[in-house]
C-alpha cells in the first residue's frame, strides 16, 4: 500500500499546488535546454515537504524526460552518478527520451567526513550534457558556495495554509473520509507549510479511525515534538550514514529523550528480526557512551553516542521499510509527562526545605521524610514546621493525606490569628505607652514655659524698681542742688544786705 504522500504526488505541473512563479521559471529553463542552450542547473532551495522534488518530477513528466534521481549526500551514489554522467554523453534514455537528473540533499555533503564531495558534485555538474536539478533545506553552508556559483537558486517557500487545505480536501474527497473543514484547517495551519507533514497527519489521524477538531489539535507541535518526529522519520527512512547523523541537526531533544523515542519506536518501524536487534544493539551501545557522557563529563564521547543512535540505528536494517509508519510517543516518557507536575511540585518542597536548612535536596528529601513522620505523630509541631517551611496548602497536599493538610492549615490559621490578636494588643499597649510619654512631655514643656514667664516677670520689676531709685536719686539730687544754690542765693543777698547796710 502506497503512502499518502506518494499515492498523491502531483504528476503535472498543473497539478503541482502553488508555486506558480517557480513553475514559468522551470519550464523556461528546461525549454532552453532543449533548444540547446545549455542553463545552468538550478538548485531548489526550501523548508521539507515544500514540493521541490515534486516539482522537479513534474517538469520530467510535462515536457517527457526520464528522471535519474540520486542522493548526493551518499558517497556510494557518487560513482553511480560519474557513470552515468559519463555513459549518457548522449543525454538520452535507453529509451531515446531526454534525460532529467535530480540530486537530492546536496546540504547532506558533510564538509569534514566528505571533503570530496562538493569538488565530485562540481564535476559531475560541469561534465553533464543533462539538465540536472539539485535540491537541499540549506544551501548556505559556506562549504556550499562552489555550488551556489555554478548554479541557479530558485527558492521554494512554504506551502501557503490555504493551498494545504485544498490539497487535504481533495484528499479527504477521493479517501471518503468522514472529517469537516474544521479540522482540515487545524492540520493545514498546524503544518507549517510542511505538506508532507500535513499529508501525513492526515493520514494518521485516518489510521487512528478518527479525525474531529479536538484530537487534530493534539497534534504534535511543530516545532517541539514535530522535530523529533521528523528526526525519527530521517533515521529510520534513511540508509545513508550522513543523512542519519543529520537528523537531529534542527531536534531540539536531548539524546536521552532521543534514545527513549528510539527505543520504543524501533519495533515499529523495523519488523525483520535481525534489523530489530542490530538496532537495539547500537542503541544500548550508544547508551553506554551517553552514560559516560553524563557520569564522569567526558563530553568529547557525545559525538560516538550520537552517531551509534542515529546512523547505527539507520543502518541497522538491511533495506528500507517503505509506507508509512506511525511513531508513537516513548511510554516511559509518557509516565514522565503524567508524574511531571507532582514531581515538580516535590522539586519545589525539596528547594524550600534545603534553603531553610541549609540542605543539599538529597538531604532535603530525609528532611522531608521525618516531616510527615513528625505531621503524623505531632500535628500541631508539624504545623510549625510547614508553616517555617513556607510550604503551602496545594503542595503538602502532594506529600500527605488531604484530612491531614487541612488539620494542619487549620492550626496555622488559629495560630496565625492569634498572633495577629497579640500584635494587635501590643500595637494598642505601645499606642498608650506612647500617647502617655507625649503627654509628659507637653506638661514638661508647659511647666518650662511658665517658669520662664515667671522668672521674665520678675527681671522686669527689678528693671522697674532700678528705673524708680534712679528718678528718686535724680530728684534728691536735684533738689540738693536747688538748696544749695537757694543757700548760695541767700547768702549772697545777705552779703548784698551786709554791704548795703556797712
Ligand atoms: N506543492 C505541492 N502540491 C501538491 N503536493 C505537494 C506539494 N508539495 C509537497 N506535496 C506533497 O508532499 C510530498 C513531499 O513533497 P516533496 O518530496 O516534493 O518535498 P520536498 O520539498 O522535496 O521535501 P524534502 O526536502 O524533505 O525532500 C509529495 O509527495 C506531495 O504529496
Amino acid at each position: 500500500m502506497l503512502e499518502w504522500v506518494e499515492k498523491y504526488r502531483p504528476k503535472t505541473l498543473k497539478e503541482v499546488a502553488g508555486h506558480n512563479e517557480i513553475k514559468e521559471k522551470l519550464k523556461k529553463w528546461i525549454e532552453d535546454h532543449i533548444k540547446g542552450k545549455n542553463p545552468k542547473p538550478i538548485i531548489l532551495v526550501g523548508n521539507p515537504g515544500c514540493g521541490k522534488t515534486t516539482l522537479a518530477h513534474a517538469l520530467a513528466n510535462d515536457y517527457g524526460f526520464d528522471v535519474i534521481e540520486l542522493n548526493a549526500s551518499d558517497k556510494r551514489n557518487r560513482a553511480a552518478i560519474r557513470h552515468i554522467v559519463g555513459t549518457a554523453a548522449s543525454s538520452k534514455s535507453l529509451t531515446g527520451k531526454n534525460i532529467l537528473i535530480i540530486l537530492d540533499e546536496v546540504d547532506g555533503i558533510s564538509g569534514t567526513e566528505d571533503s570530496g564531495g562538493v569538488s565530485e558534485i562540481l564535476k559531475v555538474i560541469k561534465e553533464a550534457k543533462n539538465p540536472i536539478i539539485l535540491t537541499a533545506n540549506d544551501i548556505y553552508k559556506p562549504t556550499l558556495k562552489p555550488l551556489r556559483d555554478v548554479c541557479e537558486v530558485i527558492n521554494v517557500p512554504n506551502v501557503h495554509t490555504n493551498t494545504i487545505l485544498a490539497v487535504l480536501k481533495r484528499i479527504a474527497e477521493k479517501e471518503g473520509l468522514d472529517v469537516d473543514e474544521k479540522t482540515l484547517k487545524i492540520i493545514a495551519k498546524h503544518s507549517g507549510g510542511d505538506l508532507r507533514a500535513a499529508i501525513n497527519d492526515l493520514e494518521a489521524l485516518a489510521l487512528g479511525g478518527e479525525i474531529s477538531p479536538e484530537i487534530a489539535s493534539k497534534l504534535p507541535d511543530r516545532d517541539t515534538e514535530r522535530t523529533i518526529f521528523d528526526a525519527m522519520r530521517i533515521i529510520f527512512k534513511t540508509t545513508h550514514y550522513d543523512i542519519a547523523t543529520l537528523a537531529l541537526m534542527n531536534c531540539n531533544e536531548d539524546l536521552q529523550t532521543v534514545e527513549e523515542w528510539l527505543a520504543e519506536n524501533i519495533p515499529n518501524e523495523y519488523k525483520k528480526l535481525e534489523d530489530i536487534e542490530r538496532a537495539y544493539d547500537y542503541l544500548s551501545k550508544a547508551d553506554i557512551f551517553l552514560g559516560r557522557v553524563y557520569k564522569r563529563q567526558y563530553f568529547g564521547l557525545w559525538k560516538f553516542a550520537s552517531a551509534l543512535m542515529t546512523a547505527g540505528v539507520a543502518l541497522a536494517k538491511d533495506e528500507k521499510y517503505r509506507g508509512f509508519t506511525k511513531y508513537s510517543y516513548p511510554s516511559v516518557l509518557n509516565l514522565l509527562t503524567k508524574t511531571k507536575a507532582k514531581r515538580e511540585v516535590l522539586k519545589k518542597i525539596l528547594k524550600k526545605i534545603g534553603e531553610k536548612t541549609h540542605a543539599s535536596s538529597k538531604r532535603a528529601r530525609e528532611d522531608l521524610e521525618l516531616l510527615k513522620a513528625i505531621i503524623e505523630n505531632n500535628i500541631e509541631m508539624g504545623a510549625d514546621l510547614v508553616r517555617y517551611f513556607g510550604i503551602t496548602k496545594e503542595e503538602l497536599e502532594n506529600i500527605v493525606d488531604k484530612k491531614l493538610v487541612s488539620e494542619i492549615f487549620k492550626i496555622i490559621e488559629k495560630k496565625k490569628k492569634e498572633e495577629q490578636k497579640e500584635k494587635k494588643e501590643k500595637k494598642i499597649k505601645e499606642k498608650i505607652v506612647e500617647e502617655k510619654e507625649k503627654k509628659e512631655k507637653i506638661e514638661e514643656k508647659v511647666e518650662e514655659k511658665i517658669i520662664q514667664k515667671e522668672k521674665e516677670e520678675t527681671k522686669e520689676i527689678k528693671v522697674e524698681e532700678t528705673k524708680e531709685q534712679k528718678e528718686e536719686v535724680k530728684e534728691e539730687k536735684k533738689s540738693k542742688k536747688t538748696k544749695k544754690s537757694e543757700k548760695k542765693e541767700e547768702k549772697a543777698k545777705q552779703l548784698t544786705l551786709d554791704a548795703f547796710f556797712k
